[in-house]
């Protein structure tokens, strides 16, 4: 969660627009004096958790999911897998793909509201282009948990503070290189830096 809360900060510091749009939701929604984001404020932030969305698209926690084995032999698209098969599925990369993604590699949480292309998409499972949490009888039982604590981290962060980046750092410096293993995480730490806006 800490992972993709970093990621998500990132990708958003990184563009005035975002943080910009992010930050008018979320103080649009809270009332001055209201310490604490709660759940119930988070269903009325559709961009908030479109941001979060798209952060998982592209740093999916866990690039390959957890290896999987075939249980019978199946045949996808044409190609066979026998039953037993070890089977790797890199969500890194589909998330990544342009045959699925308009501007694949770009990030841009407005395709999943409004008149968005990927409206309709949602990481539970069924959308096989966006499976950050996995699918079937294996995916991350976690998931609610996962996504609901991510969402108020951010959303907190956004209502009490203003984020700047430390003296002498600009935005084009920010290093989004990415190390992979079980799990991916960022090359270089993100150091951001917080003015309370209360
Ligand atoms: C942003 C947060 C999280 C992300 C992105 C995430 C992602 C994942 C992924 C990709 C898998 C592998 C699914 C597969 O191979 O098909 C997984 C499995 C799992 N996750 Fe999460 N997870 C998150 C939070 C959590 C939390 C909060 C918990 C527990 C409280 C949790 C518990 C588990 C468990 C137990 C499994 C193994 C399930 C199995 O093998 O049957 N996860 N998670």
């Amino acid at each position: 969660m800490s992972n993709t809360l970093e990621f998500t900060l990132a990708e958003i510091v990184r563009s005035p627009r975002l943080i910009g749009k992010l930050q008018e939701e979320v103080r649009s929604i809270i009332p001055k004096g209201q310490e604490l984001v709660s759940e119930a404020d988070i269903n009325k932030m559709a961009y908030l958790r479109a941001v979060i969305k798209e952060s998982l698209r592209l740093h999916p926690v866990a690039p390959l999911l957890a290896p999987h084995l075939a249980m019978a032999d199946c045949n996808i698209d044409g190609y066979m897998v026998p039953a037993k098969t070890h089977v790797l599925i890199n969500v890194w990369a589909i998330g990544r793909d342009s045959s699925c993604w308009e501007d694949a590699e770009e990030f841009i949480p407005e395709r999943f509201i409004d008149e968005g292309s990927d409206v309709g998409v949602n990481f539970k499972g069924n959308d096989f282009q966006l499976l950050p949490f996995g699918a079937g009888r294996r995916m991350c039982p976690g998931i609610n948990l996962g996504i609901a604590t991510v969402e108020l981290m951010l959303a907190n962060l956004m209502h009490h503070f203003d984020w700047e980046l430390p003296l002498g750092v600009e935005r084009k410096d920010i290093n989004m290189t990415e190390v992979f293993g079980l799990t991916v995480c960022r090359m270089e730490k993100l150091l951001l830096v917080p003015k309370s806006c209360m």
